[in-house]
């Protein structure tokens, strides 16, 4: 049988820090108070480093994701995917909603992964953000060129206040897309719901975890040792913040709007679908998250189904080309495009970081922040 549009059951496991409330008023659900359910992971084949028997994703029928992937690729994610990228997505769609704010943390990227882990994959992310509550803000990239003595310090002697107030701190709104690249240093304050498209590893370097159930000293470092761990961490500042993040614009009718900066292009897609009768989207592997209103997604090939605000559906690349129809909103993720990611899974990997260097905007700067607390 051949692999249908669907939608996805919640797949919400437990994590080391707390939240998953709005998940849980999104998608259906409930958490139970407290809860430590930051994380939903949608169209997962990634197991969670923690535990690694989750993370996976099920189908509506209850099989996993993955199994029905490997049983029929090409169904699934189409030659042309398969032959550049394996049976493997290629991508890890997360709704994050942390009540608490996240470690001072950073993402291997695939140079790093595969030289000392074996991994094809490292975490370069992108976050759309969904919600924000007032004052709430992300951290991204040291506020000045760091040297890796003085970062390590503040590691070995639990220095969280120290390595915070070493971050450039940034306001969000709704709408907003930012890339994270891997290698930079990077925190989310609670209040802050997020969408996020990530390639499809769980590998986090750990610099602090203040008030969090885990051991940093023992479950920082990816078991690597801080001495190697650090030198996936990018010491200097992000120069040209703006050029990683995007802001909602108009939506053409009858056109996607390309959510992501171009420095996304090796890693994921991410369009916005927001017209009444919205504009095809070629065949292809892609996870849908209805973020407003209710429409249909009509594929040219099986029924259509029922999307609207808080369904996740997957498409697979048998449906053929597809749309939504009526009032709904909804954010297409996609793996990259097979001719848009060098070669063989490169050597290289940094999504370059632009060099020209505005001031840091009054706002942003850490004392500003430590003002305002
Ligand atoms: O959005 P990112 O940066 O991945 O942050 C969320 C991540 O936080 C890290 O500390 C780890 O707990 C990861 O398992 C988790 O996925």
């Amino acid at each position: 049988m051949k692999p249908v549009a669907q939608l996805l059951p919640l797949n919400h496991p437990e994590h080391f820090y707390r939240g998953g409330e709005r998940i849980a008023a999104l998608r259906g659900g409930s958490v139970e108070e407290g809860a430590r359910r930051p994380e939903e992971w949608i169209a997962s084949m990634t197991p969670m480093t923690s535990r690694p028997d989750q993370g996976f994703s099920r189908l509506a029928d209850g099989a996993l994701l993955r199994d029905a992937i490997a049983a029929d690729p090409d169904g699934w994610l189409g030659k042309e995917h398969v032959a550049r990228y394996g049976a493997s997505t290629e991508l890890l769609v997360k709704l994050l909603d942390p009540a608490q704010r996240l470690p001072v943390h950073l993402h291997p990227d695939r140079a790093f992964a595969r030289q000392h882990l074996g991994l094809p994959h490292g975490k370069t992310e992108a976050w759309i953000v969904l919600e924000v509550d007032e004052g709430a803000r992300v951290r991204l990239g040291f506020a000045a060129p760091m040297r890796m003595a003085d970062v390590r310090a503040m590691v070995d002697g639990g220095d969280s206040d120290g390595l915070m107030e070493s971050l450039r701190t940034r306001a969000v709104r709704p709408g907003d897309a930012v890339l994270v690249p891997a290698g930079v240093p990077h925190s989310v304050d609670p209040g802050i719901f997020l969408l996020e498209l990530q390639e499809p590893t769980d590998l986090s370097i750990l610099l602090e975890a203040e008030g969090m159930a885990v051991d940093v000293p023992r479950d920082g470092h990816l078991g690597l040792g801080f001495d190697v761990a650090l030198e996936a961490l990018r010491l200097d500042p992000i120069a040209d913040l703006d050029a990683l993040i995007t802001r909602p614009h108009a939506v053409d009718p009858g056109r996607l709007a390309d959510l992501m900066p171009a420095a996304a292009g090796p890693y994921f897609r991410a369009h916005l679908s927001a017209d009444d009768s919205g504009p095809s989207v070629a065949a292809g592997f892609a996870v849908v998250v209805g973020t407003a209103g209710s429409g249909r997604l009509v594929p040219a090939h099986g029924d259509p189904l029922p999307l609207g605000r808080g369904d996740a559906a997957v498409v697979p690349f048998a449906a053929g080309d597809w749309r939504l129809d009526g009032p709904v909103e909804a954010v297409v993720c996609r793996p990259p495009l097979p001719e848009d990611n060098r070669p063989p899974l490169a050597e290289h990997d940094r999504p370059p970081l632009p060099e020209e260097t505005p001031e840091p905007r009054p706002e942003e700067t850490p004392q500003r922040l430590a003002e305002e607390a």
